[in-house]
């Protein structure tokens, strides 16, 4: 997969890395600060345009670069003839910011005077490093009180670039967050991700960094082979357990999302339908019935349970050798040591499941979720994907990837077991763990989005249809 620029998803210290690699190309820090206030202005232009007549832009600046960034997006709104004001928190004190500071024409006001349409929020950027403190906090409540709207400049005052972690009690919410040369990961992390309507990214001319986390890209999918038949396109096998009807919503989601031939091996499969394999598996033919090798990925977890006969059938897919989709049950019956060289493999924990996968493999459950998601990548040799409003996908080598907000109707039963499905399908046509959990968890959004509001798993798995047509 070839990303660009634009896909990256930068620690602080990255991006302090980043611009000083532009810095050292020639590029001074005034002209960076240039750009991203510039750039970040024109969204704000926009965005005022809509706010009520007569009711113009106030930007909050602190004392940082960040703050830097609110003096060129004041004078950039002032030269465009809008009505605009600083509120100086504290005065200017870096170098950048100072000057950008001297080049803005404009007023600068109290915050009791300030009220208005759009609050710009340049109190403090990536380089917050302790909690707001109550003075703070109260200034930029009661501004964000007396505007119609407000807007987070890289991201909202209050929020740990690095880890998405409130450093507020409270703090505002914003139409907009405009992040600034590159995503960080508080734009893809709960609670930072709930705080904005909308996000924006301003390019500065950051150039890729190889080392980086990615955002989760749409796919680029193509139509099976002209001389394609259904076990080329690959061969997904689903074990079915105690509860059947979450395989079967697996083997639909699978079936629609690009897998020749989808399969299901269960001790009762009675209500398959039509155009699904269904075998009636006993626990000890199961080895037997894996044994096929045109089988491309198999997909054990969801509705298994979590008996004996559960985690027989779920040893006899690690022991088939098979690439390996674990989801549900399938987590939950999991161990150290046993399970621990899981290479090839694609876990799809969510909150509770990485809890109790932590617990057992003996991993810290205190750290951010990409350190978390990483951790477990690297005790399973699997792939996994961290499921949740902030789904975060980590890979045993240390990759590790974003997903751009889905929709929040998501949250409801049985939309896992697509995306399980969804995983299946993708690995066994891909034969890569990491590159399939990443077009599975974009389509499973994807589909979100096409299912439209309050659907249920089974409106989900047919949604993947029209997901996928998108990709081809
Ligand atoms: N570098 C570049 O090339 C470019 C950078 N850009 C922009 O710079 C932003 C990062 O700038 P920044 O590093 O100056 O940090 P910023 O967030 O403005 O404030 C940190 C200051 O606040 C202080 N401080 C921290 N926490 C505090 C607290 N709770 N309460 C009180 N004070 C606190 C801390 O100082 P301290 O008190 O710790 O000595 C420091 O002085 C980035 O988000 C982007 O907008 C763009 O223009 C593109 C080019
Ligand atoms: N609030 C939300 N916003 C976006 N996606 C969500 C939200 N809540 C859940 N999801 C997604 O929905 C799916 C739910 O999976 P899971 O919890 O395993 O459900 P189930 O076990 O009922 O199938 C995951 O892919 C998760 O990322
Ligand atoms: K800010």
């Amino acid at each position: 997969m070839i990303f660009a620029a634009a896909d990256q998803v930068l620690t602080v210290s990255q991006m302090v890395a980043a611009e000083e690699r532009l810095m050292t190309a020639g590029t001074d820090v005034h002209e960076l600060m240039q750009r991203a206030g510039r750039g970040a202005a024109k969204y704000v232009w926009r965005t005022s345009a809509g706010a009520r007549q007569g009711y113009g832009v106030t930007v909050l600046c602190g004392p940082g670069n960040n703050g830097g960034d609110g003096y060129v997006i004041a004078e950039a709104i002032r030269e465009r003839g809008g009505t605009v004001q600083v509120v100086a928190a504290r005065d200017p004190g870096t170098d950048a910011a100072k000057r950008a500071a001297s080049l803005y024409r404009g007023p600068i006001v109290g915050a009791v005077h300030a009220r208005g349409g759009i609050l710009v929020d340049c109190l403090f950027g990536s380089g917050l490093n302790r909690p707001l403190s109550d003075e703070f906090e109260a200034l930029l409540s009661g501004l964000a009180a007396r505007h119609d709207r407000a807007i987070a400049i890289d991201v909202p005052s209050g929020i740990d670039s690095d880890t998405g972690a409130l450093l507020a009690g409270k703090l505002p919410h914003y139409a907009l967050c405009i992040a600034l040369g590159a995503w960080k990961r508080a734009h893809f992390l709960m609670p930072a991700m709930a705080c904005w309507d909308l996000a924006r990214l301003v390019d500065i001319g950051a150039a890729r960094d190889v080392a980086s986390a990615i955002a989760v890209g749409k796919p680029v999918l193509s139509a099976p082979a002209r001389d394609a038949h259904k076990y080329r396109r690959g061969l997904v096998v689903v074990i079915g357990g105690a509860m059947p009807g979450a395989a079967l919503l697996a083997s639909r989601a699978a079936a629609h999302c690009g897998a020749g031939y989808v399969k299901l091996v269960a001790r009762d499969v009675a209500g398959a339908p039509d155009w699904l394999v269904a075998h009636e598996t006993g626990d000890g033919d199961l080895a037997a019935a894996l044994a096929d090798d045109r089988i491309a990925a198999l997909l054990v977890g969801p509705g298994l349970g979590r008996d004996d006969n559960a985690r027989a059938r779920l040893n006899a897919g690690l022991e088939s050798g098979r690439h390996l989709v674990i989801d549900a049950d399938g987590l939950m019956l999991l161990e150290a040591p046993a399970h621990t060289s899981l290479s090839g493999a694609i876990l799809t924990p969510h909150y509770g499941e990485m809890l109790w996968l932590e617990r057992h493999f003996g991993l810290a459950t205190d750290a951010a979720k990409p350190a978390r998601a990483l951790a477990l990548a690297e005790a399973t040799g699997a792939v996994v994907v961290a499921k949740g409003p902030d789904t975060v996908i980590a890979g045993p080598g240390g990759q590790l990837s974003f997903a751009s907000s889905a929709p929040s109707w998501l949250s409801v039963a049985g939309t896992g077991d697509v995306l399980a499905g969804l995983c299946a399908a993708r690995l066994a046509v891909t034969v890569d763990a990491w590159t399939a959990a990443n077009e599975a968890v974009w389509l499973h959004a994807e589909a979100a989005r096409r299912a439209g509001p309050a659907f249920h798993a089974g409106d989900l798995a047919d949604a993947i249809r029209p997901a996928l047509e998108s990709c081809l």
